[in-house]
């Protein structure tokens, strides 16, 4: 059996903390048994955003009457994007291998066999400290041969003529905004009325009634039925009221969610605690229930977002290899969809802030205080932020529009160094530059706080 001082099952977002740990120089194993790098640059967020810049460059010349430019979209060389954003994910795994320096890398599949030991390939790994980070996988599809996530990417098939996407979560709205901008003749099925499930229902109105104009979207609809003919998919679809109906289509991508990758993790041999998800129990320093056993990224359970997988590894990074104490703080966790209309939000939606019993005033308005904003010509755009009265604090921000990841990086830094809606509203702002929109919904918070005071006096 060899011994280390650290091991790590799973090399995506972890691949960095083995890579930190072995140059302070610790003995490290790092057990992977796929790519290394993981989903998101392999199967996941890179290629996905990727994908995203080539259909806002087809949409840019199909919208461009807007600006009174007669333009025509000739051609788009699909499978041109399929091979660059295929080769670009093919390089992945060397590239994370090239940066291994001083790592003992195990390719394949990790099982505990005990709380200290590891076992894979047939060798034994004793670890004074194991940190599994084996992220999530697609929720198993209920039909064979159909894409998801893990073998749409990376792009080595050809492209198909038409495609079905089911679920509307962020994997179903990105890929079906991208299949349909490039020309792809495409069908997002969804089981409920809405888009987005997570997203706050005022910008998830304005967000499916813009995203659907552009991408046919069946609601109340599942797939019932299967079948695989020389054309692709025949797929028997209930609809709402419960018809039935036939669709044809070349190929067929399943978005409906994601798992734990905790199966087959051997846990029966430890005494670690999972929830009824499935997922591993930390704690609010990302310790397990068994001692020395951490876990960190989608595996811990409370996110399925790359940049919290980051922040956990960073955050370990601080505990194991510089001796740092407290709890992680998350603070405000934000998110993006990268979708057109593109969708940003922190903290809390308005329902949730309701059902707490929160007190909050609120501003759902236009983004035209921008001159930015008008000059793109889109009457949807908007933002919603929800302020504390109490204390002037932001406890939501929703954004709907053009670059809305990229304008809501203020709010965060608001947030993060003080959480006061007046900052937003005292710093100065480039004029006239997209942000300005946050500058006049700050105000307006502001004089909503003033009203809401006046009225519990
Ligand atoms: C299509 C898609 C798009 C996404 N887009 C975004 C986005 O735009 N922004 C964002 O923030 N997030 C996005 N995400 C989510 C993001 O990819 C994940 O949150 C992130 O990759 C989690 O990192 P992780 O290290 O926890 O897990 P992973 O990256 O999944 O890494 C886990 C690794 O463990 C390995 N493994 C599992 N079990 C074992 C075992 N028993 N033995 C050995 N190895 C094992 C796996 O092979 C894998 O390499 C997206 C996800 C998908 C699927
Ligand atoms: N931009 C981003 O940050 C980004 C992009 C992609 C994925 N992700 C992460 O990956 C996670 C997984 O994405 P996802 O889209 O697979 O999941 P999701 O949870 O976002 O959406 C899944 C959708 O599928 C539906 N669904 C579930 N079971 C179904 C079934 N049997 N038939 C039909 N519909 C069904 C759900 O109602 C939901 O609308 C996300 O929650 C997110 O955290 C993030």
């Amino acid at each position: 059996m060899k011994h280390y001082d650290l091991v790590i099952l799973g090399g995506g977002r972890a691949s960095g903390l083995a890579i930190a740990a072995a140059k302070e120089g610790k003995s490290v194993a790092l057990v992977e048994r796929d790519r290394l790098g993981g989903t998101c640059p392999n199967t996941g967020c890179v290629p996905s955003k990727l994908l995203i810049g080539y259909a806002e460059a087809a949409r840019r010349v199909r919208e461009a009457d807007r600006h009174f430019i007669k333009a025509t979209l000739e051609e788009i060389d699909v499978a041109r994007i399929f091979q660059e954003v295929g080769d670009w994910v093919q390089g992945v795994d060397p590239r994370y291998e090239s940066r291994m320096e001083g790592v003992d890398l195990y390719r394949g599949h990790g099982r505990f066999v005990s709380n200290k030991v590891v076992e894979v390939n047939g060798e034994e790994l004793a670890g004074e400290v194991i940190v599994v980070a084996t992220g999530t996988k697609p929720r198993p599809t209920p039909f064979a041969d159909v894409w998801t996530n893990e073998n749409l990417f990376p792009l080595k098939e050809k492209v198909p003529r038409s495609i079905t996407v089911v679920g509307g979560g962020f994997i179903g709205c990105e890929l079906a905004n991208f299949f349909e901008a490039v020309g792809i003749e495409t069908r997002l099925l969804v089981r409920g009325e809405t888009l987005l499930p997570i997203e706050d229902e005022d910008i998830e109105a304005v967000f499916r009634e813009e995203f659907t104009k552009n991408v046919p979207t069946s609601f109340g609809t599942t797939v019932a039925g299967l079948e695989k003919n020389e054309n692709g998919f025949l797929l028997d679809l209930t609809g709402p009221d419960g018809s039935t109906s036939r669709h044809q289509s070349e190929q067929v991508l399943f978005a409906i969610g994601r798992v734990p990758t905790t199966d087959n993790l051997g846990i029966e041999n430890t005494d670690l605690q999972l929830d009824q998800r499935g997922y591993l129990v930390v704690d609010d320093s990302l310790r397990t229930n068994v001692d020395g056993i951490y876990a960190a990224g989608d595996i811990a359970g409370r996110y399925q977002l790359q940049h919290v997988a980051s922040y956990d590894i960073h955050y370990l990074r601080q505990q194991l290899l510089k001796g740092a104490e407290g709890p992680i703080d998350y603070g405000a966790v934000p998110h993006a969809v990268f979708t057109d209309p593109e969708i940003a939000a922190v903290g809390a939606t308005e329902a949730e802030l309701v059902e707490k019993g929160t007190p909050f005033v609120k501003i759902f308005q236009d983004w035209k205080a921008s001159a930015r904003a008008m000059a793109s010509r889109l009457d949807y755009p908007r933002i919603k932020l929800l302020v504390s009265p109490d204390d002037y604090s932001i406890l939501g921000c929703h954004l709907v529009g053009p670059d809305a990841s990229t304008v809501l990086h203020e709010v965060l830094a608001i947030m993060r160094l003080k959480n006061d809606v007046r900052e937003m509203a005292a710093m100065m702002y480039i004029h006239p530059a997209l942000p300005e929109l946050l500058l006049d919904a700050a105000v307006q918070a502001i004089k909503e706080v003033k009203k809401y005071r006046r009225g519990v006096d």
